[in-house]
């Protein structure tokens, strides 16, 4: 049976693991494995760019069938439908695809905006698709706001949608909830509130970072702006708006834009009578067939009747009320009666004000006011009057409140930009400051390692050169063969003791040793039997000698010694001692085996009691004196001035 180590055969290839016999069924594992890592590494990052991009994409689809569904709303939906039902897999995609379809079916009750909702909540899940969540909340509260009056709820879902910190991440939905936003807070006269999404708005649309890819679906989105500015009473940026509208559609010979934003113009509603009209007949003259034309027609003929035309009251009166413009209608039928009075016709003037629904329109009691004041109905006239004034103050209050709570956000807005401009600064020097402190820090860390670095290199350099220089102190002071001071570094020394010696009052002597015979050793022996005498004398004198005591090799096989002994007496019997650890040494070795003497001269150095102190050298030079006496007296004696004592031998 054989016995394979997975581990290693996926180190090693396996043809250098196997005989061939057994190569094909190791094979097998070691793919197997490599597969199973390739699938799985594949599987990863297929399901990484899944994530990743998911957003993006659902992004580009809805763009797509949003820019597609002013087109053709019937084969647009259809599309989504089937789109729906392709994407059964993918939860995500269904949902945003349910969200676009809600959008799209807007103006076609709340029960298409709500069944589509209600499918698409089912497959969000808010933590993780919080951009769809949020695309879900602007369109449901919309259709909340439009169908169902509920424009505080609304206000509430789209103020918090606006706050999200998910919102930024999709642009395209935080434009559609600030324009909703614009639209309920105008439902709900909230004028404080206004400015500050609209203003928001604005500055979105013409931001510079927005990504090329938006920039052509944002445009759409110009449209919207200029028509809440107008709203506001920001007739400027409104006309501004539409402008841009008009020149853009102008060199593509988009009849139809340019038609309907003069039309938009002319229906602003702070926008002075005549200028109104002026843009009416700019619409009118690009195109006429358009939902809006009629009511471009009739602003062209209250004009007319304003003029003095008044054969075209008839016309003007006879216009059937338009849904869509409910304030034209009213304009039209109140133009139509003040023509009617100016012909006398009280019945025209009285029909006029009966089609002028609206209670709350200041011109109708305007109107009113009028007729009974030809019918001689004062106390009514009176009343209509009242009214009169009572609604163009409430609208001019209004309109004071709008331009007011415009300013006032236009200053907050300004000061909140001074404010992050002021902080940005601040965080951009205080990184400044960081970088600074940290490029320092790093410049002293630096410094010190280097400095570091540096003084254990010293460290160590000195450290080695103190230890070579002692090493080559040692070698210059001591005999290489014996290992005992040389002449000079025992005269140095010597002289360092004396001068202890003087100063702390202690007695010190010299002795001068010459082995005896020793030239016959050399002759007798050889040389090396010579060289081991002189290293066994040293080693004796190493062992019987005093620390304090100085020994050195002075020339050949002569040896001196200075000592700190008390007197001549002990001094000789330390020689004594030597003598017999020497001779021992000697003996006992195998080369030799014979015992080997020496003769010495012992002198007084310093000895303060009896007054002597001389100089080294003359010491020295008196030891010799004494030793050639201890050699002429027979060897093997240590000689003072007084007299010479035999040394025994071992
Ligand atoms: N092996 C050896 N011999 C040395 C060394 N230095 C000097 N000598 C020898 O020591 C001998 C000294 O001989 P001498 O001065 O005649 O003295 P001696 O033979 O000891 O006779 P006495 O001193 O009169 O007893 C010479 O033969 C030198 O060559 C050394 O380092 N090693």
């Amino acid at each position: 049976m054989m016995l394979f180590d997975l581990s290693s055969l996926r180190l090693l290839p396996p043809s250098i693991l196997l005989t061939k016999s057994c190569r094909f069924a190791a094979i097998v594992p070691v793919l197997t494995l490599w597969l199973v890592m390739a699938v799985s590494l594949a599987t990863s990052f297929t399901a990484l760019a899944k994530e990743t991009f998911s957003l993006a994409n659902i992004q580009a689809e809805r763009r797509e069938l949003e820019m597609a569904s002013a087109t053709d709303k019937v084969d647009v939906i259809q599309d989504i439908d089937q789109r729906i039902a392709d994407s059964h897999n993918d939860q995500v995609r269904r949902a945003s695809l349910y969200i676009v379809k809600a959008n799209i079916l807007q103006h076609h009750g709340l029960k298409a905006i709500e069944d589509n909702i209600a499918k698409a909540l089912l497959l969000i899940d808010e933590q993780t698709q919080p951009e769809l969540y949020l695309y879900a909340m602007v369109v449901k509260s919309y259709g909340m706001y439009i169908y169902q009056n509920q424009a505080e709820q609304a206000a509430i879902v789209l103020e918090k949608v606006q706050q999200h910190p998910a919102l930024k991440n999709d642009l395209y939905v935080q434009v559609q909830g600030l324009s909703s936003l614009l639209e309920v807070y105008y439902k709900l006269k909230d004028f404080n509130k206004i400015a500050k999404p609209l203003f928001q708005l604005a500055r979105t649309l013409t931001s510079k970072e927005i990504a090329p890819e938006y920039q052509g679906f944002f445009k759409e989105l110009d449209a919207e702006l200029a028509y809440h500015s107008g709203l506001i009473g920001d007739t400027n940026q409104a006309i501004a708006g539409y402008r841009k509208i008009i020149t853009d559609s102008k060199p593509k010979g988009q009849i139809e834009n340019i038609a309907v934003a003069n039309c938009n113009i002319a229906n602003m509603y702070f926008l002075p009578l005549a200028e109104k009209i002026q843009y009416a007949k700019a619409s009118l003259a690009a195109a006429r067939n358009l939902s809006c034309s009629d009511a471009m027609e009739k602003l062209v003929l209250l004009d007319e009747v304003q003029q003095g035309n008044l054969s075209n009251i008839a016309r003007l009166s006879q216009f059937h009320s338009n849904q869509q413009m409910p304030s034209l209608n009213q304009r039209s039928a109140y133009y139509a009666g003040l023509a009617y009075l100016k012909l006398n016709d009280l019945a025209g003037a009285q029909s006029m004000a009966n089609r002028m629904t609206d209670t709350e329109n200041w011109e109708r009691y305007d109107l009113l006011q009028k007729i009974y004041e030809k019918q001689g109905n004062y106390r009514d006239a009176f009343t209509a009057s009242q009214r009169y004034h009572q609604l163009r103050a409430q609208k001019d209050a209004d309109a004071r409140a709008l331009m007011l709570s415009s300013y006032q956000t236009r200053l907050e807005m300004a000061q909140e930009d001074t404010i992050a401009a002021e902080q940005a600064k601040q965080a951009e020097q205080l990184q400044a400051a960081e970088q600074k402190a940290e490029a320092r820090l790093q410049l002293m860390l630096t410094v010190i390692a280097a400095g570091v670095g540096i003084t254990v290199v010293l460290t160590l350099y000195l450290y080695r050169s103190r230890q070579l220089q002692r090493k080559l102190q040692q070698l210059s002071d001591t005999d290489p063969l014996t290992g005992l001071l040389n002449r000079r570094a025992f005269l140095r020394q010597a002289e360092h003791l004396k001068q202890l010696a003087e100063r702390q009052q202690f007695p010190l002597s010299v002795a001068l040793i010459d082995l005896d015979f020793f030239k016959q050793i050399n002759d007798q022996y050889g040389h090396q039997a010579g060289d081991t005498v002189l290293c066994a004398f040293a080693k004796a004198a190493n062992s019987t000698l005093r620390q304090t005591d100085l020994c050195g090799r002075f020339g050949g096989e002569e040896f001196i010694l200075l000592t700190t002994q008390q007197d001549t007496a002990a001094f000789a019997a330390s020689l004594q001692r030597l003598q017999q650890c020497f001779s021992e040494l000697c003996l006992q070795d195998k080369q030799l085996g014979y015992a080997v003497s020496f003769s010495a001269g012992i002198t007084t150095v310093f000895e303060q009691n009896a007054g002597i102190n001389q100089q080294i050298e003359d010491a020295i030079r008196q030891a010799d004196e004494h030793l050639y006496r201890a050699k002429a007296s027979g060897r093997q004696q240590v000689c003072t001035e007084d007299l010479c004592l035999q040394l025994v031998s071992a």
